[in-house]
């Protein structure tokens, strides 16, 4: 039986990588696919305090658990159903509830540092960077951070200038030189998004 397929999609925060996942998702069968968000597998904190779990740099490597998302992609890559944990980006910490996600002909991975890590970046078969500029993000972030994730002004852009933008130079613009494909400005890059449809159909048979 054939692997599935992986596709890793990258970019820094803001970029349009969920968008471009749901892009794909819309043009492709849901019973082929499954989402896995890096974001899901940031480490659970239940035994810090609030106070202390507000102080973790979320942008750079040590604030995943990319041990589990590693084991939980090699099981769906070898059909086996995972169970999903949920991040509850208020209380910065993991819920106690998961989800189980169903192995499928096509897996997309999207978060921050896909590429960044070597041995996650070995496993994709597809590799994508989504190329947004930072003013662009920023304002999306500040947009998302205040309406979603229950932040003030001084708080996303205190944290933008003291680990996000610094986590970014070191961490997640230099992985895009492991990019197979860059897409620019993400989401709403039509002709990008058939490229990548187009070719995932040709591996699915259609
Ligand atoms: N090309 C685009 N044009 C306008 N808005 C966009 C575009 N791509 C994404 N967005 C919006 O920007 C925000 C961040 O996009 P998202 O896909 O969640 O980014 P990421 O997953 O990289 O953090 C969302 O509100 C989304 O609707
Ligand atoms: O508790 C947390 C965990 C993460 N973050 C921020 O999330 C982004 C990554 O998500 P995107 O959807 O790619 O923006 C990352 O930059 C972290 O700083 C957080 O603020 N709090």
């Amino acid at each position: 039986m054939k692997k599935p397929l992986l596709i890793g999609i990258t970019g820094g925060t803001g970029s349009g990588k969920s968008t471009v996942s749901t892009e794909i998702l819309k043009s492709i069968h849901e019973k082929n696919v499954a989402i896995i968000e890096q974001d899901s597998y940031y480490k659970d904190q239940s035994h810090l305090s609030f106070e202390e779990r507000v102080k973790t740099n979320y942008d750079h490597p040590f604030a995943f658990d990319n041990d589990l998302l590693i084991q939980h992609l090699k099981d769906l890559l070898n059909r086996k159903p995972i169970e999903k944990p949920i991040y509850d980006f208020e209380r910065h910490t993991r819920k106690k509830e998961t989800i189980t996600v169903y192995p499928k002909e096509i897996i997309i991975l999207e978060g921050i540092l896909i590429l960044a890590d070597e041995e996650i970046r070995n496993l994709c078969d597809i590799k994508i960077f989504v190329d947004t500029d930072s003013d662009v993000r920023v304002i999306r972030r500040i947009e998302r951070d205040m309406k979603e994730r229950g932040r003030t002004l001084d708080s996303v852009i205190n944290q933008y200038m003291t680990t996000v933008r610094p986590a970014h130079m070191q961490f997640v613009e230099p992985s895009k030189k492991h990019a197979d494909i860059i897409i620019p400005e993400g989401g709403y890059n039509k002709v990008a998004i058939d490229i990548i449809v187009t070719k995932i159909n040709s591996i699915l048979g259609k």
